[in-house]
């Protein structure tokens, strides 16, 4: 069982509770993300020392590592169709990200020495979640779950949403969210900066998401719009921290060192079905 051991608000706001978990992550954690109670969830020493020096050390290597569309300085893995996002900005990708997606999926296990973390995650998940969880469909073409993400000096996240809804309105079969998550799990985090930044109010609608953007960013909101963001995180190596992806969020640039995450998007359609599983 998990327990909370406390309440840490980091900033003047009193509203913006993170809560620290010491075992896996339970189905009142995730209920408490998904209605609002938390506004991040933290597990400490989730990936052991060794584990993500080694980890990190394959993926910086790695040639399946590569930009995003969006902005090619972030690099994520699965090569150019990595993430459901890029197939948004780039819609000729799409049918390579479903093509590829298993073979996106086994080559980070391998990379990960066969003992993944993001596999770890999805059994814990599976076990905590009522109907289990499950790698997301479109129809029968499976999406990919599961990336790492490396910033390097200097390089970092403007604030944005991230929303498989808004992505997939096109798409009839896209799984149907009312809550998305992100699982990030901090292998190697910056040395200076690199904090993850997160905004208190949740955009559930893509006109209010137009009425927030930054015109100098091709995907970023306008931080003097958004105001004070709730929490600015500094995650620890080997960390586990889990928040909403419609809470606004950015990533500080690293002042120092090169940031490598691993990460996983978690969908919820209601707790009656399989939590989406998805990158
Ligand atoms: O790397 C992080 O701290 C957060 C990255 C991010 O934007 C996400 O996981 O949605
Ligand atoms: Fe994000």
């Amino acid at each position: 069982m998990s327990i909370m051991i406390n309440d840490l608000p980091r900033t003047d706001d009193e509203s913006a509770f993170v809560a620290c978990v010491e075992n896996s992550v339970s189905r009142e954690n995730l209920e408490d993300l998904v209605a609002g109670n938390v506004i991040a969830i933290r597990q400490q020493g989730y990936c052991l020392p060794k584990r993500c020096e080694s980890i990190a050390a394959s993926l910086l290597k790695h040639e399946m590592m590569d930009g995003y569309v969006v902005d090619p300085r972030i690099r994520r893995w699965g090569g150019r169709s990595g993430t459901f996002y890029d197939t948004y900005v780039d819609p000729s990708l799409l049918e390579e990200y479903f093509v590829n997606a298993q073979v996106v999926m086994q080559g980070l296990r391998e990379a990960c020495g066969f003992d993944s973390p993001i596999d770890r995650l999805h059994a814990e998940l599976d076990e905590a979640s009522p109907a289990g969880a499950t790698v997301a469909r479109f129809g029968k073409r499976k999406m990919v779950a599961g990336t790492a993400r490396e910033f390097r000096v200097g390089v970092g996240a403007d604030p944005h949403v991230d929303s498989l809804g808004f992505d997939s309105c096109r798409f009839p079969d896209a799984p149907k969210l009312d809550c998305q998550l992100s699982a990030n799990i901090y292998l190697q985090p910056a040395e200076d900066g690199g904090e993850l930044e997160i905004w208190p109010q949740r955009i559930t609608c893509t006109d209010t998401l137009e009425s927030l953007r930054d015109p100098s960013s091709d995907y970023g909101l306008d931080r003097k719009k958004l105001g004070a963001p709730a929490v600015r995180i500094k995650p620890e190596p080997g960390e586990l921290v889990l928040f909403d992806t419609n809470h606004p969020h950015a990533v500080c640039a690293s002042k120092r060192g090169v940031r490598v995450t691993l990460s996983l998007f978690i969908g919820l359609v209601d707790w009656d079905s399989p939590l989406q599983l998805f990158n």
